[in-house]
């Protein structure tokens, strides 16, 4: 059985017509963490964008669940995506954020009262996200990605703004969840992030 979710075949991404990737190949399988690393500038966001389908290639081809990723609902039901920080609703709490996930996708991976206890929230559960601090934000952002189910998580700098600590609680739920059968791709500057991961150089071509 094939158990590659995601391939990648020579693809070439040109933005404003200079060319961010390069016949790029890459095959993940089911159950991997692949952390896409390299310096800024590399191609790491655009990769993680044309797995999505939220950028065109301009050559190649990019195959998620056996087919091209369409910026659509029957693919983000299956995809979770942190990237840059979403938009918060100003009238609902953090707690709120966690429950309207639930309630919206259905058999979450976390109770909202364990996701807020995970990711060290609990003490800030009734506050507006926008009076949280930029790392508790952070979490919350990965805990609304992490509640809901989903089979893959394309996430894009999740350390942003988080401590030590958390990193490394970052690192393990991230285990947990490919040992539970999903699939990560995280672009990262994280060391320790990448170190526990399999490590994909977008701007060079070391992938396999
Ligand atoms: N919308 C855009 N239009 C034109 N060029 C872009 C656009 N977005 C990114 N680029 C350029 O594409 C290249 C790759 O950008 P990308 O964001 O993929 O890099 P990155 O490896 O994720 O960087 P960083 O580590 O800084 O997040 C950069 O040279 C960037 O300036």
């Amino acid at each position: 059985m094939d158990d590659k979710i995601i391939k990648v075949r020579g693809v070439t991404v040109e933005l404003e017509g200079v060319p961010v990737l390069r016949d790029l190949s890459l095959a993940v399988a089911r159950g991997e963490v692949v952390a896409v690393v390299g310096p800024n500038g590399s191609g790491k966001s655009t990769l993680l964008r044309s797995l999505a389908g939220l950028v065109p290639v301009s050559a190649g081809s990019v195959e998620v669940f056996g087919a091209p990723p369409v910026d659509g609902p029957a693919f983000w039901r299956r995809v979770a995506w942190a990237a840059d920080e979403p938009a918060w609703y100003p009238g609902l709490t953090t707690r709120e954020h966690l429950e309207l996930m639930r309630a919206v996708h259905g058999e979450p991976r976390l109770e909202v009262e364990a996701a807020l206890e995970l990711f060290g929230l609990s003490a800030r559960a009734d506050a507006p996200p926008l009076n949280l601090s930029t790392g508790q934000r952070q979490r919350l952002a990965l805990a609304a990605a992490l509640i809901r189910p989903s089979e893959l998580l394309l996430l894009d700098e999740p350390e942003r703004g988080l401590d030590a600590a958390f990193r490394e609680r970052l690192g393990a739920l991230l285990a947990g969840y490919a040992a539970a059968g999903g699939t990560v791709v995280a672009a990262t500057h994280d060391a320790a992030l990448a170190t526990g991961a399999r490590q994909v150089f977008p701007g060079n071509q070391l992938t396999s």
